[in-house]
Formats: structure tokens, C-alpha cells, sequence
């Protein structure tokens, strides 16, 4: 068997045209959404990651504020320019691009920004309220897997997904995602203190590999016909590696790859986020009104 491919660069192009409406819908009722970013150092990767959302941005409408500081920023000076972007009204959404550097407090960070204005679905109060199963900016890239699979007819109700990886930005808070009554997936969270990553991995009809590691999961290490997600990307001298081994594919049904799986379905979702927090603005505000000067 040879895997198909869930293609998160077809399915982006489809969700940007999408957003691409509904940014000149707001631009009816007055509202540009714009998209501000925290980019702080200057690590090529996050870089290029941060240049791709701006471009993004441009392709759909969305305004783009672009916040650069050096490593050495002290964290007074952070939380200045946070604090500006929540009081700035172009900015209706923004993220501080993560890792920061050493000895600056990635929680605090997060914890700063205005919870309405979470792009990322990572502020504390988000958070906790996809635990208590209120309505919040989502994490945007346990979102776009949701979104891949779901858009590809993949069945996630009574589905046993193993999702290796307990981060804050993809495994904990899929797991999460994946047991709300909406998707009901029973869902086992693998991390580094897992003694058996391979037994849970063998029963899996879903694994999402989030850990980091090039290769992590060979084909022996998956059921016959199960879906596998790849979230992993390390930079190599030979290119992108996923966490995937290329042996996965001759025993998976379906396989989300590195590069051109999630990578693009999160750059998907984070627009789709900004559009949200931009629509939730609008209709706090009203509809403007028709009649001139009023
Ligand atoms: N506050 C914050 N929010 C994030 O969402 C966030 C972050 N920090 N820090 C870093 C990670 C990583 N991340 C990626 C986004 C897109 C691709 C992507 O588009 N990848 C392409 C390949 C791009 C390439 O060639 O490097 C692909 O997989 O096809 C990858 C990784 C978002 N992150």
C-alpha cells in the first residue's frame, strides 16, 4: 500500500480564497483586519516562518504589523510593545512568535496579551477556556490537523489517535481539541517519558508525531491502514526532515507530509483566527450606519 496524501497546501489555497471573502466583507462594514507579529532575535527560521504569515497576510487582505527586537530586548521592553499592540486598533490580532530567546519568560509573554486579540489561541485565559469547553481563539496548529483531517472525510468520533508530543503549542492542547464532545476521539498523549512509544503507536488509527525527531515512527511502528500526521520539522542539511519515516507510507492509509501537510494548514488557521477576531470586533460595533454623518 502506498499512502495518499493529505495535501494542507491544496487545502490553505481553498481556506484563503474563502477569508479572501469574507476580509472584503468587513472592508463593507469598515473593518481591515490586521495582523500584528513579535518577532524577537533574529533565528533565520523564525524569520522565515514570520515572513510567510506577512505574506499571507497580503494574499487575503489582511494588514500586517511587523514588530522586530533584538535578543537583547529587556523584558520591560516586551512588555511595551505588547502592551502597544493591544492598545493599537489596526492590530485586531496578533502572536509573539515563539521560542524567544534565552532569559525572556515565554508564559509571561502570552499571559500579556490581550485575550481578544490571541491570534495563537495561547493566552492562559484561551486556554483554559478550550478546557472548559467555551468559545475561544484556537491553537492554530492542533486546529488546522482537526481541519485536514476532518476536510479529507477522516473519521475522528470513536477514533483511537495517538498524538506524540506534549507541548503547548500542538500536543497538549490537541489532545485536548480531539476529547471535546464535537470531535470525540479517545486520545493517548505520548511524550519523552513514555517507556513504549511503539505500543500505543501500533493500536492507533490516528498517530500525530509533534516530538521534533527526524524519523521517530517507521512503518513497523504502525497499524496497517492508519492515518499518520507529521508535525515535526527539523531543519537538516538535506532539507526539511518530518518525523515520519519514509517507511510509513508504504503501510499508512493516508499521510499528512513535511513540507506541504500542516505546515500550511496553520498558517491557514492563524489567518482564519485574525478574520475571526476581526468579525467578533465587527459585530461588537454594530453595522455601520448608511446614512451619511451618523
Ligand atoms: N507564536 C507562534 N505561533 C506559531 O504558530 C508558531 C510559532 N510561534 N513558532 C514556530 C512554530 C512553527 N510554525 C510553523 C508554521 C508554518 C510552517 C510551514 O508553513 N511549513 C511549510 C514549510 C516551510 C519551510 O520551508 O520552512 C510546510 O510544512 O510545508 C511551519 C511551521 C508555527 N509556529
Amino acid at each position: 500500500m502506498t499512502a495518499q496524501l493529505l495535501d494542507g497546501k491544496a487545502l490553505a489555497a481553498t481556506i484563503k480564497a474563502d477569508l479572501t471573502e469574507r476580509v472584503r466583507a468587513l472592508a463593507a462594514q469598515g473593518v481591515t483586519p490586521g495582523l500584528g507579529t513579535v518577532l524577537v532575535g533574529d533565528d533565520p527560521g523564525s524569520k522565515a516562518y514570520v515572513a510567510g504569515k506577512h505574506r499571507d497576510c497580503a494574499q487575503v487582505g489582511i494588514a500586517s504589523l511587523a514588530v522586530e527586537l533584538p535578543a537583547s530586548v529587556s523584558e520591560a521592553e516586551l512588555d511595551d510593545e505588547i502592551a502597544r499592540l493591544n492598545a493599537d486598533p489596526a492590530c485586531t490580532g496578533y502572536i509573539v512568535q515563539l521560542p524567544l530567546p534565552g532569559g525572556l519568560d515565554e508564559n509571561r509573554a502570552l499571559g500579556l496579551i490581550d485575550p481578544d486579540k490571541d491570534a495563537d489561541g495561547l493566552h492562559p485565559v484561551n486556554l483554559g477556556k478550550l478546557v472548559l469547553g467555551d468559545p475561544a481563539p484556537l491553537p492554530c496548529t492542533p486546529r488546522g490537523i482537526v481541519e485536514l483531517l476532518r476536510r479529507n472525510g477522516i473519521a475522528l468520533s470513536g477514533a483511537e489517535v495517538c498524538v506524540i508530543g506534549r507541548g503547548t503549542t500542538v500536543g497538549r492542547p490537541l489532545g485536548l481539541l480531539l476529547t471535546r464532545k464535537s470531535e470525540n476521539a479517545t486520545v493517548t498523549l505520548c511524550h519523552t517519558g513514555t517507556v513504549d512509544v511503539a505500543a500505543h503507536t501500533r493500536t492507533a488509527d490516528i498517530i500525530v508525531a509533534a516530538a521534533g525527531r527526524p524519523g521517530l515512527i517507521t512503518g513497523d511502528m504502525v497499524k496497517p491502514g492508519a492515518v499518520c500526521v507529521d508535525v515535526g520539522i527539523t531543519r537538516t542539511d538535506a532539507g526539511l526532515a518530518g518525523d515520519l519515516d519514509a517507511s510509513v507510507r508504504e503501510v499508512a492509509s493516508w499521510v499528512a507530509p513535511v513540507p506541504g501537510g500542516v505546515g500550511p494548514m496553520t498558517r491557514a488557521m492563524l489567518l482564519t483566527n485574525v478574520v475571526e477576531r476581526a468579525e467578533a470586533l465587527a459585530s461588537v460595533r454594530g453595522p455601520r450606519s448608511s446614512l451619511p454623518g451618523i
